[in-house]
This record gives C-alpha cells, structure tokens and sequence, in this order.
C-alpha cells in the first residue's frame, strides 16, 4: 500500500479559491506521479489554521466547493482522499472542523468532526463547536481512524479508534512551529502505544503570523519514523504494510494486557 502526504504552504497571499484549485490539481499530480492508492491533505489548508477570522468568512456547508473539488480529485485520479479539514458550516448554525475522506470513486467516506478543539479561551474553541463521533474509514487495505491536530494530545481518543478497529492513524494538523518537538513525539508515542501506522500530514509556510511546523512524518507500529518532511510545501510518499500491525501485536502484544474497568482509588 502506497501513500502519499502532500504537506500544503498555507503562505499568505494566495486566495482560498486559487489554493483549493492548486491543490486540486496537485492531488491528481501527486497521485498519478506517485502512484499512490491514498492521499492525504493536511487540516484546515483552505484558511490556515491559525487565521480565525477566516473560520466564518470561508465557512462552508459540508457539500460545498471544497467538497465538490476534493470528491472530483479523488475519482478523476482514483484513490482514497484524506481531503484534510474545512470550516463546515452546520445548516443549524455551529462551526466545525470537519475532515473529509473520499473513496476512489468520489463517494465520501466519512466526515468527522474534530472533537479537541485547540485554543483554550480563544480562536477554534471559541469559534466552532466540537464534534462528538469517532470515525474510522475500512479502505481497500486497511482501516483507517481519524483525528485531527490538537486531538493527538488525547491518548484515550485513539485507543478508541483501536477499539473501533482502527489500523492506520490519519491526522490533518496545522501545527505550529514553536511546538515541534511535540508533534514528533506525540506522533510516535500514538503509534507506539497503540501499534499503528500514524500518518500525521502538517501544513507548511507561514500564516497569520505563525510559521507552520511542517515536518509531516509517517511512523510504523514499532515507532520507526518512515518519512519526514521539511518545513515548506513537499510531498512525502511511503510504502506500508498494513499486515505489520498485526505482526507487531503478535511479537510484543502488549495491548492484551490493558487492565480495562480499574477500580478507583481508596478515598
Ligand atoms: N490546530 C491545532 O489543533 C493546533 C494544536 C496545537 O498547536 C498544539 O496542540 O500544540
């Protein structure tokens, strides 16, 4: 199984409509060039995930032009599309960060809501609304499980997602640069614990004045870093086997030993 990361510049100056053209024709590119079955964009590329005032201003419905471009790019070069996250506008009202996963035939495969929302007392926690679902996505080869960005700080979320099944981490993030080190460890530390492939796509450049983390990195179930990228826009293409969870469960299967229903402690 080949996969292909497009770590986006979300550089100022290019407009939500030439960018969600550029990169539209950038996932047929990559995927045909690559040969990739499954493609990943990282979260919020369309604004930056950092320039609030654009969560409303470019909000859009679920279905709306960001849909329509990724679920195009996804059957025109025929594979799985992590077509990263939008402001998805609710027809009730709330905002959200919602990620979006197409099949090789355009269908969407899931839509998931962030449900970690990065900021404290202000930006997305105070601007959108959190999602509630966990979602897996059961690809051609594997079963992928979703979360997004500030999520990965939230262990229990992902055991989740193990519980549900889930082989493959896919993680969209606009992560900023001066937290690096922790988007490198907490990408490892999710494939480690859980023995997964993390397939954790970042943006690049530099947006609303926070310079971007880039280094989009792919780690395997033992926590070996496959690819990593650099700061600026690049793509990152790797071969998986997914048949390498299981192994590694096998040999070192430390999940079995998770204590389930802990008694709380004595007051
Ligand atoms: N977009 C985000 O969720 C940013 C998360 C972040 O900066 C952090 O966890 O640190």
């Amino acid at each position: 199984m080949r996969a292909s990361l497009i770590q986006i510049a979300v550089d100022e100056g290019e407009s939500v409509n030439s960018r969600r053209t550029r990169v539209s024709s950038l996932v047929r590119e990559v995927a045909e060039r690559e040969g990739s079955g499954l493609v990943v964009l990282p979260e919020l590329w369309t604004t930056g995930a950092f320039a609030y005032e654009a969560f409303a201003s470019e909000a859009e419905p679920l279905e709306g032009p960001t849909y329509e471009a990724m679920a195009k790019a996804a059957s025109d070069a025929g594979v799985w599309l992590h077509a990263g996250s939008i402001p998805e506008r609710d027809p009730d009202g709330p905002l959200y960060n919602t990620s979006l996963v197409f099949s090789p035939d355009g269908q969407l495969a899931a839509a998931y809501r962030k449900i970690h929302r990065f900021g404290f007392d202000q930006g997305e926690a105070v601007m959108m609304a959190a999602g509630s679902e966990l979602a897996t996505v059961r690809t051609t080869d594997t079963t992928l499980g979703l979360a997004t960005c500030y999520d990965l700080r939230f262990p229990e979320l992902f055991r989740g997602l193990v519980d549900a099944g889930a082989e493959m981490f896919v993680v969209p993030a606009g992560w900023p640069a001066r937290r690096r080190e922790h988007w490198r460890l907490f990408a490892r530390a999710r494939a480690v614990e859980d023995q997964v492939y993390v397939l954790a796509c970042g943006t690049g450049g530099t947006h609303a004045g926070v310079p971007q983390a880039g280094h989009s990195v792919v780690v395997d179930p033992w926590g070996e870093v496959l690819a990593e990228a650099g700061d600026g826009e690049e793509v990152l293409t790797v071969d998986l086997d997914p048949a390498k969870v299981a192994e590694t469960r096998e040999q070192f299967p430390a999940l079995k030993d998770r204590l389930l229903g802990l008694a709380a402690p004595r007051r």
